[in-house]
């Protein structure tokens, strides 16, 4: 398979581009520019990737339904995250080893994150440590823990991304193991050079590096030991949702990982409903949901945040971005998703991203 996806592209034609026009074109040249272990790792869904289809496949089901006559001609896609302000409500998921796709790795990332006036989550196991990353941002940093069998290790690296000026964690709660990317698997047994986790301190062993099977009493042990705001990443169950606002969560991720983690897990846009309407049941709406999996179109941003997410998380393409012009890619993908998003909203007669109504979204054509 010479994709991550097989969606038509057009064929053929005499017309060749060299700027590439949607998120999606960035994804061939990231290939031709990746080690073909690397690029397997990033496509990579779990066992059949179900899941990872399927995130796809949710978007596409769903029907936008325009309202018109509405006087519409500068949408609005200013809004916060937490308080922090953002130019648009698409934020950079957190990704293991940038180093992969750019010899800069996250350091060339979060400065395109910036450029594009958003905010990107700099995973535990970046390719640059967080004091590096955090020096070369030009825009708002969240930290994304995974909590390993060293809670030591886990306590060094809030800290750490508390003097980095990283303003949330996002604990990610999906991976008490890692799921099996058997595409990746089959190609290499291990990742090529650009794969080192530098935020990880040499005091630890192997040993101490396999996942914690995490409980909810683990959500309020990190609140304890910080007072940065705590994001709950990997949650598709309603009553999850609660349970997360209960001990304390600031905001949520609806997130398959990517089909990463379970496969056969449900789409993450088919689980939003269900998970926003839990939580403002439970916290009066303070508790902030955002959404990842899938996203490639503005039209998919819309339909998330027409379903009640405050904002979405983007993956994948970040990468392809990052892997075919580094931080120049990756504002560039931000800024076609951006662009995408203005123009859905202006055709859909939306005048800003708050609010907006969950009617706009329909399961089939009416
Ligand atoms: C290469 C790669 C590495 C990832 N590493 C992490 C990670 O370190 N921590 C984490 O919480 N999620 C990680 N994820 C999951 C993303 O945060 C996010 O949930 C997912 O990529 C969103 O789906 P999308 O790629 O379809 O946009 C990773 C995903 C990919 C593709
Ligand atoms: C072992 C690191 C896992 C990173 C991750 O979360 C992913 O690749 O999905």
């Amino acid at each position: 398979m010479s994709r991550c996806r097989g969606a038509a592209r057009p064929r053929g034609g005499s017309i060749s581009r060299v700027e590439p026009i949607s998120v999606l074109d960035y994804e061939p040249l990231a290939r031709e520019r990746m080690h073909p272990a690397a690029w397997a790792y990033l496509c990579a869904g779990a066992e059949d990737e179900v899941t990872l289809r399927e995130n796809r496949a949710a978007f596409e089901r769903l029907r936008l339904v325009p309202r018109v006559l509405r006087g519409v001609s500068a949408p609005d896609l200013r809004t916060t995250v937490l308080g922090t302000p953002v130019e648009a409500p698409v934020l950079v998921a957190p990704m293991g080893v940038h180093g992969l796709a750019h010899p800069e790795g996250e350091c060339a990332s979060a400065r395109g994150a910036g450029e594009a006036g958003t905010l990107m989550a700099v995973s535990t196991v970046s390719s640059r440590s967080i004091e590096e990353v955090s020096a070369c941002a030009t825009g708002p940093l969240w930290f994304q823990l995974y909590v390993y069998r060293s809670r030591g290790l886990a306590e060094r690296l809030v800290r750490r991304a508390e003097r980095a000026g990283c303003r949330a964690l996002v604990l990610t709660a999906d991976s008490p193991r890692w799921g099996r990317k058997e595409r990746f698997l089959r190609v290499a047994g291990s990742l090529p050079p650009g794969a080192d986790a530098a935020s990880i301190d040499s005091e630890v062993g192997e040993e101490d590096l396999a996942p914690a099977a995490l409980t909810w009493e683990d959500v309020a042990w990190l609140r304890s030991v910080s007072s940065l705001p705590v994001v709950l990443k990997g949650v598709l169950h309603p009553e999850d949702a609660v349970l997360a606002v209960e001990h304390g969560a600031a905001g949520i991720v609806v997130s398959n990982h990517g089909g990463r983690q379970l496969d056969g897990a449900p789409a993450s846009i088919e689980a939003l409903p269900a998970v926003v309407e839990a939580v403002a049941g439970a916290s009066g709406g303070r508790a902030e949901v955002y959404l990842d999996g899938g996203v490639r179109r503005g039209t998919d941003v819309l339909k998330a945040l027409a379903l009640g997410a405050r904002a979405v998380f983007v993956g994948r393409p970040v990468l392809w971005g990052l892997a075919v012009g580094g931080a120049e890619g990756v504002r560039r993908v931000l800024g076609l998703l951006r662009g995408e998003l203005e123009h859905a909203m202006a055709l859909c007669g939306q005048a800003s991203v708050g609010g907006l109504d969950p009617e706009l979204v329909s399961r089939g054509a009416r």
